[in-house]
């Protein structure tokens, strides 16, 4: 896919996201779909930028919580153990825990995004990182990666590339689409 059809389905789910969604009812089918992961190291992010806000379903989650922290250009998010502390900026507006808590690695990621397709293919803010991330992570223990959007950011196709790390279930405000094999 060229950069400008990247851009321009970007934008497309950026402006969709815009109108949002009923958040009591992402927040039901989040807080689900968690469930039978209880005791398991979840990541969450911080939203911004109309963002679906997986908060309240972190806060249900019974096991330890932590967020992203990116430490650099293209290199794989961190995550660090949060506990309600006060969180610290860091690059392009994200909020994230001081560097004195401890690195944990999750087991379960909440993956924001700007668009996502029944495949399971997900578009972000271009940065790559959550790709980067999830290969790491993949290589080396099991993950489970749940996008997390209101069901208007859908897109007919988003085309794979090689990089792309597909989500394994993608929950919104109408419900859960599980990607077919
Ligand atoms: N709430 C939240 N936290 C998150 C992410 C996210 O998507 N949402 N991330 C997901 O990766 C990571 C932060 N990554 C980000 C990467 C780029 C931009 C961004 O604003 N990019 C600019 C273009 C920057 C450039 O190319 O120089 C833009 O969209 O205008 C934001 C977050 C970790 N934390
Ligand atoms: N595993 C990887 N290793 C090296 N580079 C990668 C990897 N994954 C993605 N990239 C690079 O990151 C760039 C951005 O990828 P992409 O446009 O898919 O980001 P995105 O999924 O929209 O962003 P984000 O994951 O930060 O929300 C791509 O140009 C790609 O070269």
């Amino acid at each position: 896919m060229s950069g400008a059809d990247k851009a321009a389905l970007r934008a497309r789910a950026l402006a969709a996201r815009a109108r949002g969604g009923d958040q009591n009812a992402l927040t039901r089918h989040l807080t689900a779909a968690l469930a039978p992961h209880r005791g398991k190291v979840l990541s969450g992010y911080w939203p911004m930028r109309g963002e679906a806000d997986p908060r309240p379903a972190m806060e249900a989650h019974d096991g330890p919580l932590c967020l992203p922290v990116v430490p650099g250009r293209a290199v794989p998010l961190v995550f660090r153990r949060w506990r309600g502390e006060p969180l610290v900026p860091g690059p392009f507006g994200t909020l994230h825990p001081a560097d004195s808590q401890p690195v944990l690695v999750p087991q379960i990621l909440i993956v924001p995004l700007a668009g996502f397709d029944r495949q399971g293919n997900r578009i972000g803010y271009g940065g790559g990182y959550y790709d980067r991330t999830l290969q790491l992570l993949r290589e080396t223990v099991p993950v489970t990666a749940i996008g997390l959007a209101f069901a208007v950011q859908e897109l007919p196709e988003i085309p794979a590339e090689p990089f792309d790390q597909p989500l394994d279930v993608i929950v919104t405000d109408r419900g859960p689409v599980h990607p077919q094999g």
